[in-house]
């Protein structure tokens, strides 16, 4: 079989040049053959060229991202890393090499995938171009550090508004003492970040945190997706067995990330491990006691469905000691401060600085977005790539559906924006619309007749709205 490395551009005629343009890489990334070769790579491969914008990226890393390539090509690759909750890390194990080669991708679910980074052009390493290869297959058990990892000196706070930040700090304290968070609030309010910050500020950033949607996982794979399974277990399964997602959150935490959508049957099961700790991979004769906190998150009215029977009252005590609700970005006193936050953090190493005109942030601080954090932060992200230094109303015109208005057809005047684009746009429109209007996920699904994990990978792909979003 090829190996990644073995099809590196230097094979394919640029070794021994001492300097490389960004024209010949892009043109070498652009050759049919290359990309026809690294297209069906079984190994995930991302390129980047020397202001660190992507310059491709295969199926595998599309599919490991969720973002698909067409949206993901010229995107910052500090976007495209946030956008697909991947961190570049140092590898603990490498410690001490210099040349920088050896990294980690930590992905959104927890896992920490080795990354081989290919300096493609001769010169200084921070100027070079780049091939990340991550190799899934290879992954390495993380040593526990002891003392905790220094916030990034480049890693914007957490825009959180004031009555918030002092629930969070409780709630890091209720952590701290194997306390279950809950936390609630509609979609894109930012549930999941604010459990990663709990998590980092109780556990610390290298225990590991495991993200399952629960919405996403068919009931039937839900024990062995779940508590993992033995080899040879059932039809299907691994050689080697499976590893469940409670297992690889040992020593850190579990988050359950809408968990009203977890079947009845399989509450069952849940609500046994949230009494007793332990789990018994499915094929295996033996159980085992995982240490781990769970921290759940729903934007369902759990109450309500435990009145349905649709949810169990003993599995919601389980969880909801210490219950938490996310407001809307309506009910935000914040927004301003919110919004310069996510501009901060768009704004990490770029030159020119992104500022935003008057008359644009006025616009951004009106708008109607059902889409709540996520929808804003995905206008930014887009603002990030259509205007230079200052953003004006006329970049936002394709992108905000203004309060009221039905949503428009996006991109119908944008130049340069391909069919590809503008459908993915008006899908990720159409999805948000029918979650704001029918209330949950599953429900949008139904009445949009597609099924709940189609509709949670497309959103998943698009985290936000605009061009790459
Ligand atoms: N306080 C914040 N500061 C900066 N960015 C934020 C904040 N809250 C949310 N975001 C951004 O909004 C997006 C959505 O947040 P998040 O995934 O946490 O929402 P959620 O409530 O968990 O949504 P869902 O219910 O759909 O899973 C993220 O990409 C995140 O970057």
């Amino acid at each position: 079989m090829i190996r990644p490395t073995e099809i590196s551009p230097f094979r394919l005629g640029i070794r021994g040049q001492e300097a490389v343009s960004d024209e010949t890489l892009a043109a070498l990334f652009a050759l049919p053959a290359f990309r026809i070769v690294a297209a069906a790579l079984p190994d995930p491969l991302l390129a980047v060229d020397s202001d660190e914008n992507i310059l491709f990226l295969n199926a595998a890393m599309a599919q490991l991202s969720g973002i698909p390539a067409a949206s993901a090509e010229r995107l910052p690759l500090a976007n495209f890393l946030r956008r697909a909750g991947f961190r570049l890390e140092e590898n603990p194990e490498d410690e001490g090499r210099t040349d920088g080669l050896a990294r980690l991708v930590s992905t959104a679910d927890g896992r920490f995938l080795p990354v081989q980074r290919r300096v493609l052009a001769s010169g200084e390493l921070a100027r070079g171009y780049r091939l990340y290869i991550v190799r899934p297959g290879e992954t390495p058990v993380l040593p526990r550090r002891a003392s905790r990892a220094a916030p990034r000196a480049d890693a914007p706070e957490l825009a959180l508004p004031p009555g918030l930040k002092e629930q969070v700090q409780r709630a890091t304290r209720a952590y701290r003492r194997g306390v279950r968070i809950l936390l609630l609030g509609e979609s894109g309010v930012g549930k999941t970040v604010i459990a990663r910050h709990v998590h980092d500020l109780a556990a610390g950033k290298e225990a590991p945190f495991v993200h399952v949607n629960c919405g996403s996982i068919p009931e039937t794979l839900f024990e062995s997706e779940m508590f993992g399974y033995e080899r040879g277990a059932f039809t299907g399964a691994l050689q080697a067995g499976k590893r469940g997602f409670v297992e690889a959150a040992r020593g850190g935490t579990l988050f359950l990330d809408e968990v009203g959508e977890i079947p009845l049957s399989s509450q069952a099961k849940l609500l046994k491990f949230l009494e007793d700790s332990t789990i018994q991979p499915v094929g295996s004769p033996v159980s085992k006691r995982i240490e781990t906190t769970v921290i759940t998150a729903t934007n369902r009215d759990l109450r309500e469905m435990i009145a349905q029977g649709r949810f169990r009252e003993d599995l919601f005590y389980r969880i909801a000691t210490f219950p938490m609700l996310v407001p809307s970005l309506r009910d935000r006193p914040d927004k301003e401060a919110l919004l310069d936050a996510l501009l901060a953090k768009v704004n990490v190493g770029r030159q020119p600085q992104l500022r935003l005109a008057p008359d644009c942030r006025a616009a951004l601080l009106a708008a109607h977005l059902p889409g709540n954090v996520r929808e804003l932060s995905g206008i930014i992200d887009y603002l990030d790539i259509v205007a230079d230094e200052v953003a004006m109303p006329k970049h936002l015109e394709t992108v905000l559906s203004v309060a009221g208005a039905p949503p428009a057809v996006p991109f119908l005047q944008a130049e340069g924006t391909t069919l590809k684009e503008m459908t993915a746009v008006f899908e990720d429109q159409v999805l948000r619309d029918a979650i704001a209007r029918y209330g949950s996920k599953r429900e949008a699904a139904q009445h949009l007749g597609i099924d709940n994990a189609t509709l949670i990978r497309k959103l998943r792909r698009l985290p936000g709205q605009g061009l790459a979003g």
